[in-house]
């Protein structure tokens, strides 16, 4: 694994050091092995060499940027009506009272569902076919990628059912969701500068900090920075993100089903960073909404204590929705007996 140089500290609460990068072109033994340590050590970590094509890649940003560079009142459009988590979104994030400084589009993931999205489409391209290609295409390798993933990462664990991970996301039913978020650039205030104060912008969120609900997350951004992850300790750590890589985060049913072995990480994005747009794309590697989440008994070593109880997946997304943006939703599912 390649690590990236430390650096000095940042701020009192932002520290750049190293973040793990794994090379996907190594041997599975030591894949397998980097990718728990990471998992471990960060609940993220960077793909590299990971052989997903780049013009399916370059497609599906120009397409987004298509719909991102529209008129506001043509974005609005592709509001969900009534309201629902799927659809457009400008600044507000969920239902309660969530704020960022931000516009996405959300979608469901899962082939048949997308075609349940034709509206979406209809209104975010005036070539609907090409956008929802673009986002078909996209979600299949990254699927692609998730799956293989998991599979490394089972093998890590010693897992004899080395599918048991990939098998929730290839499940024709999975809940699993894309997300492309577009943080606008900063317009640079004069007066801040002569003033020599410290400018608002300074304080500017894009997306609050949280942790991912799901098993895993596959993030590409374009080279603008203002991602962070949160370590143990409560440091922020900037990442810096090649267009060509991939972010991967642990989600909080895959802390569930390893019993806490992997932890998920909880992340933010800035967005007084630059004066260039950010763009983001996430998918979202979900179960089925039927599916049950629970420790898997290999995972609880003897003489160790079970920390989830049983749930499924639709009574997770109930909680998350029910609860703010930060809220630790993972606690209500803990063992407090130990049983
Ligand atoms: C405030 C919220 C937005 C969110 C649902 C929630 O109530 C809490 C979890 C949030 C989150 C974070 C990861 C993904 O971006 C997301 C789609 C998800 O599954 O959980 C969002 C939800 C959202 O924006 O709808
Ligand atoms: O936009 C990003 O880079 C990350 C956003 C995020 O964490 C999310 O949508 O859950
Ligand atoms: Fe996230």
């Amino acid at each position: 694994m390649v690590l990236s140089s430390p650096s000095p500290l940042r701020t009192k609460k932002t520290q750049a050091i190293g973040i793990p990068i794994i090379d996907l072109s190594l041997d599975t033994t030591t894949l397998s092995q980097r990718i728990i340590t990471a998992c471990q050590d960060y609940g993220f970590f960077k793909v590299v060499n990971h052989g997903v094509p780049i013009e399916i890649i370059s497609k599906m940003e120009e397409v987004a940027n298509g719909f991102f560079f529209k008129p506001a009142s043509e974005k609005l459009k592709a509001k969900s009506n009534p309201p629902s988590p799927f659809g457009y979104g400008c600044r507000s994030i969920g239902f309660n009272g969530d704020v960022g400084e931000l516009e996405y589009l959300l979608l469901q993931a899962n082939p048949d569902q997308i075609l349940l999205h034709s509206d979406t489409f209809n209104v975010v391209s005036d070539q609907p076919t090409d956008f929802s290609c673009a986002v078909e295409d996209y979600i299949h390798v990254v699927k692609g990628l998730t799956c293989g993933l998991l599979e490394i990462l089972a093998l890590g664990l010693s897992l004899t059912d080395t599918n048991i991970f990939s098998r929730f996301i290839e499940d024709v039913d999975s809940d699993s969701c894309f997300r492309i978020n577009h943080y606008p650039g900063v317009k640079t205030s004069k007066t801040t500068h002569e003033s020599n104060k410290p400018s608002q912008s300074h304080q500017r969120i894009g997306f609050g900090e949280h942790s991912d609900p799901q098993i895993f997350t596959i993030l590409r951004s374009n080279d603008v920075p203002g991602l962070q992850i949160s370590t143990v300790d409560g440091l922020w750590i900037p990442v810096n993100v090649e267009p060509t890589d991939f972010c991967v985060f642990v989600g909080d049913a895959l802390e569930v089903l390893t019993n806490g072995r992997l932890k998920s990480v909880r992340h933010r994005v800035m967005a007084n960073m630059s004066s260039r747009s950010r763009l983001s794309m996430m998918y979202f590697a979900a179960p089925a909404m039927n599916e049950w989440i629970f420790p898997i008994p290999q995972m609880i070593s003897p003489g160790e204590q079970r920390l989830y109880k049983s749930f499924t997946w639709n009574e997770y997304k109930k909680a998350a929705y029910s609860l703010r943006l930060g809220d630790q939703r993972i606690d209500l599912f803990k063992c407090h007996s130990g049983l």
